[in-house]
């Protein structure tokens, strides 16, 4: 997969700025503040529908406009594909070659792209919504149905939450909260499945990256952790039971206990909690071999590389991570582009840009 090129109009500091990319490494070098950033951020939109800082498209329109457009040719199985997403009026509107898609699932992994920065050591340093979240975003990207799948469940979760606050001892449905106990269930069984199937996966492929990362010193285990049950099986067979039990305590506590938006992915380092005991190091080059091998079973599914997407990683690693990433990209030709601030000498190839107050300039 790969991007030919974008265009950003009022997107974040580009008033109307088009950039052509090159097959191979595209380094984006640029002092702090510039925009190298927000092209990342543009091409992420682009294909997820979701930026990965901010929640709210407010925050990404150029400062006092109220739309933004962005439009990018990207490469499909030799074939070209065209992007388009434009907020206007507070309104989205999401296109491919041309036609107008209704949901978020229609487009999203289309064309499949793993971003990686400083910021994803949350996933091993923050709480289960991160490691959820990179969980989910992971098997969006392989099976978009799992995105209305989330957005399905995360309804009848908000209904159910707003019966629970509503609850007294006079007026309380019961026989309501059966009626989305079943939704959860159905629903969330289907998350659990999908979650596990792809954390076995993403283990078999990050294990071995993360043994040659560490010269067979360490292992790396992912586990996904639902409803508290050591395998999914036993969630999903427990499921019905469960919510039984908790209901008395979820009327009490106004919370819904139990359920997929509970549950963990556990990142182990020689079967110990990484966020408990690994060292920063050792953090880093846990979600080093998690992308890569994100990016290793896209390619499995898919039979191509998704674009890789590197804001301000090589200066964060050491030498010997640096190296080791920068020779996976090339020895398997994926289409990456890196944001820096200055040349790093440890790249042998690839085509440099210079970006500067919201304008982006080729330079070789
Ligand atoms: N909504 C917005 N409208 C206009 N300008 C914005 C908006 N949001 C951010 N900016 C500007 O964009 C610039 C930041 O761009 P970006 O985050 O891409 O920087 P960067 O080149 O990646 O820098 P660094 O190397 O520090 O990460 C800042 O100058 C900021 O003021």
């Amino acid at each position: 997969m790969m991007i030919n090129n974008i265009s950003l109009q009022n997107f974040r500091n580009y008033v109307d700025e088009s950039i052509q990319f090159m097959p191979g490494t595209n380094i984006l070098i640029g002092d702090n503040g510039q925009g190298k950033t927000n092209i990342i951020e543009g091409i992420y939109y682009l294909l997820t529908g979701k930026s990965y800082r901010v929640h709210r498209e407010q925050e990404l329109l150029r400062w006092e406009q109220n739309e933004f457009h962005l439009y990018g040719e990207f490469i499909l199985n030799k074939n070209k594909v065209y992007l388009e997403s434009h907020y206007k009026n507070r309104k989205k509107m999401v296109r491919i070659n041309q036609v107008s898609c209704q949901r978020l699932s229609d487009f999203v992994g289309t064309i499949n792209v793993i971003f990686f920065s400083p910021d994803d050591l949350v996933m091993i340093k923050g709480g289960p919504s991160e490691r959820r979240r990179f969980l989910d975003l992971h098997i969006a990207q392989m099976r978009p149905g799992h995105v209305s799948l989330l957005n399905a469940y995360n309804k009848v979760i908000q209904q159910k939450g707003a019966l629970l606050k509503s609850y007294t001892e006079k007026h309380f449905k019961y026989s309501q909260i059966q009626l989305w106990n079943e939704q959860i269930i159905e629903l969330g069984k289907k998350i659990i499945l999908n979650r596990a199937d792809l954390t076995q996966r993403l283990q078999d492929a990050a294990n071995p990256i993360y043994k040659s990362l560490t010269s067979n010193k360490e292992k790396l285990q992912v586990h996904y952790n639902a409803l508290g049950k050591k395998t999914a099986a036993e969630a999903i067979s427990e499921f019905s039971k469960l919510m039984d039990e908790k209901l008395e305590q979820e009327i009490d506590r106004q919370l819904i206990l139990v359920g997929p938006h509970r549950d963990d992915l556990q990142i182990l380092l020689d079967g110990k909690p990484g966020r408990l005991y690994a060292s920063q190091g050792q953090q880093r080059s846990l979600v080093l071999s998690l992308k890569l091998a994100e990016l290793e079973l896209i390619q499995q599914e898919k039979g191509e590389y998704p674009l890789l997407l590197l804001d301000d990683v090589l200066s964060e690693l050491d030498r010997f991570r640096r190296d080791y990433l920068i020779r996976f990209i090339e020895s398997s030709r994926i289409q990456t582009l890196i944001t820096m601030t200055s040349a790093d000498n440890h790249l042998d190839s690839g085509t440099l840009y210079s970006v500067k107050q919201g304008h982006i300039r080729r330079e070789t």
